[in-house]
This record gives structure tokens, sequence and C-alpha cells, in this order.
């Protein structure tokens, strides 16, 4: 069934210790809630191990913020799909647009990436989205459904169905400048057509599509409220966690 989920990207913030007093924070302000939403924090990898241990499982889902395409070996640097999982993290996100951006990833690359994670039971939250050039071209329709089809389109329907996407159009992300409730209701709404052609109305109305891009609390509801948008992917405003509360509170 289709989730609304309010996620956190940490990006490449926080210490150890810091991380760790935010999920311990966090932990506390949702202990005495019950959420209308899933609620997943994605931290750096050096911190997934003490953030699992931090918060309640039951209320606090954790994901690493990417994995190797790769399933073992001479990798140096890299941290596999079966590693994330022994750490305790439930989701992986994948393909954000700053992965995409400096670190070179690929539509293909991305592929492997999710193949691995689904192999190794992980959610990915894989995320998609058009640059402002794409936007401004009025290209993004075409732009997120070739992110979809070259890395998601050779997965079975039920593989398929695994996976939460999030749209995060890279103009609006950590600049301030947010997409409309309308911009982003049409993509999302575009999205699941996309989703419903290959694989059906049934796995389409079941996909979570996450909207990511400068979201705060004095804008989520309004995001949120559209039919198709079923939740956030939240980078600044995961870092504080009155901030990401009054997110989730949105729902
Ligand atoms: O992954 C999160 C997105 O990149 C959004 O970041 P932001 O909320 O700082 O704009």
């Amino acid at each position: 069934m289709r989730q609304n989920i309010v996620a956190g990207n940490w990006k490449m913030n926080k210490t150890l210790q810091e991380g760790v007093a935010l999920a311990s924070e966090l932990n506390k302000i949702l202990a005495s809630k019950k959420p209308n939403c899933d609620v997943v924090i994605g931290v750096p990898a050096t911190h997934i191990t003490e953030v699992v241990k931090t918060v309640d499982k039951n209320k606090i889902g954790v994901a690493a913020q990417n994995c190797a395409n790769k399933e073992s070996g001479a990798y140096t640097g890299e941290i596999s799909a079966a590693m994330v999982k022994s750490t305790g993290a439930g989701y992986v996100i994948l393909g954000h647009s700053e992965r995409r951006e400096y670190f070179g990833e690929t539509n293909e690359t991305l592929k492997e990436k999710t193949d691995l994670a689904l192999a190794n039971d992980l959610t990915p939250i894989f995320c998609i989205g058009e640059v402002l050039e794409e936007r401004e071209a009025n290209q993004q329709n075409q732009v997120v459904k070739a992110q979809i089809e070259e890395a998601l389109f050779h997965l079975s329907a039920d593989a398929f169905a695994k996976i939460i996407l999030a749209y995060e159009p890279v103009w609006a992300i950590g600049t301030g400048k947010v997409a409309t409730p309308e911009q982003a209701q049409e993509i999302h709404a575009y999205i699941r057509s996309v989703i419903a052609d290959k694989f059906g109305a049934e796995v389409a109305n079941n996909t979570s599509i996450l909207y990511g891009g400068s979201c705060k609390p004095s804008n989520a509801k309004e995001l949120f409220d559209n039919p198709d948008v079923d939740g956030g992917l939240i980078g600044g405003a995961s870092l504080k966690a009155e901030d990401f509360v009054g997110i989730i509170d949105a729902f």
C-alpha cells in the first residue's frame, strides 16, 4: 500500500557525536507522538550503526545515502549494499542529484546499485529530477522518464513495487526556491503515469513518490496535500529535530 513518508537526508553533515545527539532528540520527540507517516533518516555511513542503536526501529527507519554498484572486492573506499544491510539500515538513498553531479553516477550505475540494494533487502529511495536549464526548456517530463526507464524499467513489477521514488528538482535543492504545489502535483502525477504504463495501475497507485527541494515546516503541508505527493525527502530542514518534526506533523 502507498505510504506517506518523511525521509531526512543529512548529507555530509554532523560528526558521529552530533548525529547520535540529533537522532536521540528526534527519537525522544517521536516517542510521545503517533506520526501519520513513516519516518526515515538518511545518515552518513559512519553513523549508521550507532544511529540504529539510538532510535526506536518501530518509529524511525535508517537509510544509507549511497551504496556501491559492485558486490564486493577491490574497490577502495566503497561500501557495498550487503555492508549497509549488516549495519541495521533498512533503506538506501540512490541517485541523489549530488551523487549524479559530483560523483559521476549514471542511470547505468544506478541500475546496478538498485539491483544490489534489492538483492540485499534494502529499500531504495530512488531520486530523479531535472536541472534548471531542463525545466526552463520544459523538458522535465522527458528527463524524469528517461531516469526511471534507464535505471528501473528492467525490474519486474514485484521488484519495482519495493522502491520509493523521490522527485527532486535540482533547482530547488538547498536554494530556498521550492516547486509550487501545482508544479509538484503535475510532475508527480506524470511520474505515476509513467509507472502505470510500464508496471500497471496497481503498482503505480502503491508507489510512494516523495518531493524534495527546500521543503520546510512552513511549506510541507501545501506540498503534501496534493494527491500524488506522498511525503518528502528533506535536506537542510532534517538537520534540526524541531524543523524535521514540523514537517512530519504536516501529515
Ligand atoms: O535530499 C534532499 C534534497 O536534496 C533536498 O535538500 P534541501 O531540503 O536542503 O533543499
